[in-house]
């Protein structure tokens, strides 16, 4: 039982409640509740994991490539339309504009290019995306002899059509909202310099830019929501709600990357990481004896322990049937040893208990290894389940700690 908890307290017995509940399929009346929680992950991305993160970020990439390339195409191809329709003395104004709208749209393309796995330049360049055309816009205003402006065919049409591009990103309601206000003023701007501002015909352009603002954050909201959904079935085991055996390998190899990037600069001698495997104690026996959904119910409170006792930057995975593995960042082997052991306790104190609410003995043992930086994570993980092979063979309900490659 996660320590700070009395057992059999009100407290505790809440908290195994929770963890019974763990990822049990929503009932009808939840779904309200699932609604609210999904706008809740789809308002801001203050509660994505920097996992999920990573994974926005690339489908961000995506779109930002695609967007860009078909921006970069229509810039060029508008020339012509401008030359069809625009006087000979005001092609200039807008000719600059598109070279200058052309040079950033393919600079914006080139970091989204060489930006893989960097989150925050990928919401630049999405930002970028739509910022240019707008600035264009804008520009072409300004320069534009007063009294000229209605020669311009179709270029009121450019805060509709970025608007309406906000639906194709995954964003988050509030990133959308933000840049659908700044079109909103982009319009009033232009509706001020060509005067039709509180006209008929300006506040019927109001009305649509605004209906089609509330369209885009609806399909950023299903985008995100469908996203994030997907997202959590393929990378969660769905009876403990846990990483699943394909995110831990994601994630461990993530681990080993930032390592190397943190190892002679931030953290000269490398950051230490530590990895546990760990294996409930004759499950077989407890499934044969209580019936299977008492297993099941076991291994959710099981996860519910690894993450009680585990920081918010370690990871537990459900590695197969009955065996975990959990992820120690920054912790080197003896702050392992001692972590394990208290997962080792917390499992044999906890009060499982079968359907008639009788005591179910449950301990667990446990492989203790370090991730030595450079080694292949397969490594690190049969050292660890050999260990842990050796705690079951030495009397189970312990652990062993696997000596390193250099200590052995
Ligand atoms: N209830 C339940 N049982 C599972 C699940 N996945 C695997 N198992 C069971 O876990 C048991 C694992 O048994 P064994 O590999 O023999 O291991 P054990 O009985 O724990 O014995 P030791 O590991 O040697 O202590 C099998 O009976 C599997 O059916 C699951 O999702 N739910």
């Amino acid at each position: 039982m996660p320590s700070g908890v009395q057992q059999g307290s009100p407290a505790a017995e809440r908290q195994d409640r929770r963890a019974g509940d763990i990822a049990e399929p929503p009932g009808p009346s939840s779904d309200l509740f699932v609604g609210l929680r999904s706008l809740r992950d789809t308002v801001t991305s203050r509660h994505h994991s920097r996992d999920f993160a990573f994974a926005h970020a690339y489908y961000l990439r995506s779109r930002v490539l695609a967007l860009g390339i078909i921006f970069s195409l229509l810039s060029p191809l508008w020339i012509l339309v401008d030359s069809l329709v625009l006087p000979a003395e005001l092609l200039r104004y807008t000719l600059a504009g598109r070279v200058v709208l052309m040079l950033g749209l393919v600079g914006v393309l080139m970091v989204a290019l060489f930006s893989r796995e960097r989150i925050r330049r990928i919401r630049l360049c999405a930002g970028m995306l739509l910022a240019l055309p707008a600035a264009f816009y804008v520009l072409v205003l300004v320069m534009l002899p007063s009294g000229e402006i209605h020669h311009l065919v179709g270029y009121g049409f450019i805060p509709f059509l970025l608007v309406a591009s906000l639906s194709v990103f995954p964003f988050t309601i509030l990133e959308s909202l933000f840049a659908g206000l700044a079109m909103l003023g982009l319009l009033m701007f232009s509706q001020l310099l060509d005067g039709s501002w509180m006209t008929g015909r300006g506040v019927e352009a109001f009305w649509l830019l605004s209906s089609l603002l509330v369209v885009s954050l609806a399909a950023n909201h299903f985008q995100l929501s469908l996203l994030l959904r997907l997202y959590r079935q393929a990378t969660h085991d769905p009876l403990t709600g846990l990483f699943n055996r394909g995110a831990l390998e994601v994630h461990l190899a993530k681990i080993q990357a930032w390592q190397r990037e943190m190892e002679g600069g931030q953290a000269p001698d490398g950051v230490p990481c530590s990895v546990l495997m760990i294996d409930l104690d004759h499950f077989k026996q407890i499934n044969d004896t209580y019936g299977h959904s008492v297993g099941d119910a076991v291994l959710r409170q099981l996860a519910h322990i690894l993450t009680g006792q585990t920081r918010k930057q370690d990871c537990a995975a459900r590695y197969g049937g009955e065996e975990f593995v959990v992820i120690l960042l920054g912790s080197d082997g003896i702050r392992a040893q001692e972590v394990a052991e208290r997962i080792r306790r917390a499992v044999e104190l906890h009060d499982f208990v079968d359907h008639e609410q009788r005591p179910v003995s449950v301990t667990t043992s446990i492989g203790v290894t370090e991730l030595v930086l450079n080694e292949p994570a397969e490594q690190a993980l049969k050292r660890a389940d050999e260990a842990l092979y050796r705690a079951k063979h030495e009397g189970r309900n312990r652990i062993v700690y696997a000596e390193l490659p250099s200590q052995a």
